[in-house]
């Protein structure tokens, strides 16, 4: 792995998770799967939950905001009580989680619902959050050196909380100052770079942002903020 001294004027680091701090095949191949393989049997038991049915609620209304797109999956609304209905609804909505995952999609509505499953396969062991050897030597060295650090993914706070928390590393949250996702705004807009600085309380060009995807990297820096591909992990010059 390459790595570039810290720039200077760099305050606080905000890193990427999948493809960043965590191998994009964890996410790919353990993830992501576990939401595939579950979201019925989810949905099934928690469908009485106010969570579930906010995260539904939030769903239908993605899908409503969708159904200009091609292959877009509608979710009715329960109309009336019954086995059948709530079969119907239940349908709609893994088969509008399966199209959504199958594009990639970063919808907060998708990750709110992912964050939620995740908690019960880290929860139990059957899960744990792959981290790079190097990251949390690197952070540890941006910490001492008196740099903030900070999270910045599609997947939900919580959904970070979880892999961080129960990571092969241990629990390294103590490491991180905050957390962004996309509540504050996609990652491939500059705006979200300029909103994530305002709530840091520094400036976008006192901001090291890393991440593997070069249209978030762009975004970033159409706000002045610096960014760099994660494959050049930086260090301390
Ligand atoms: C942190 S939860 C799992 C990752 C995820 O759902 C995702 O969409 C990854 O997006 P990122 O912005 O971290 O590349
Ligand atoms: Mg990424």
């Amino acid at each position: 792995m390459g790595v570039l001294p810290v720039p200077a004027g760099v305050r606080a680091i905000l890193l990427d998770v999948e493809g960043t701090t965590t191998p994009i095949a964890f996410v790919q191949e353990t993830l992501f799967p576990y939401i595939r393989d579950n979201v019925e049997q989810y949905l099934r038991a928690h469908w009485e939950e106010e969570e579930c049915q906010r995260d539904v609620g939030l769903l239908r209304q993605q899908a409503q905001e969708d159904s200009g797109l091609d292959g877009a999956v509608p979710i009715p609304l329960e109309s009336g009580s019954g086995d059948e209905e709530l079969e119907r609804v239940i349908r709609a909505v893994v088969d509008n989680v399966h199209w959504q995952m199958a594009l990639d999609r970063k919808t907060t509505a998708l990750k709110q619902l992912q964050g939620h499953m995740w908690r019960a396969a880290y929860a139990t062991g059957l899960v744990k959050g792959e981290i790079f050897e190097d990251v949390v030597p690197a952070i540890r060295k941006w910490r001492e050196a008196g740099m903030k650090v900070y999270i910045y993914s599609s997947g939900s706070v919580e959904a970070q909380k979880l892999l961080f928390g129960y990571s092969t590393e241990g629990d390294i949250l103590e490491l991180f100052d905050g957390h962004f996702d996309t509540k504050i705004g996609p990652k491939v807009e500059s705006e979200s770079y300029r909103r994530i600085a305002a709530s840091i309380g520094c400036d976008t060009n006192n901001i090291l942002f890393l991440t593997d995807v070069p249209r978030e990297a762009n975004a970033a820096e159409e706000a002045d903020t610096t960014a760099s591909l994660a494959a050049f992990l930086p260090k301390l010059s």
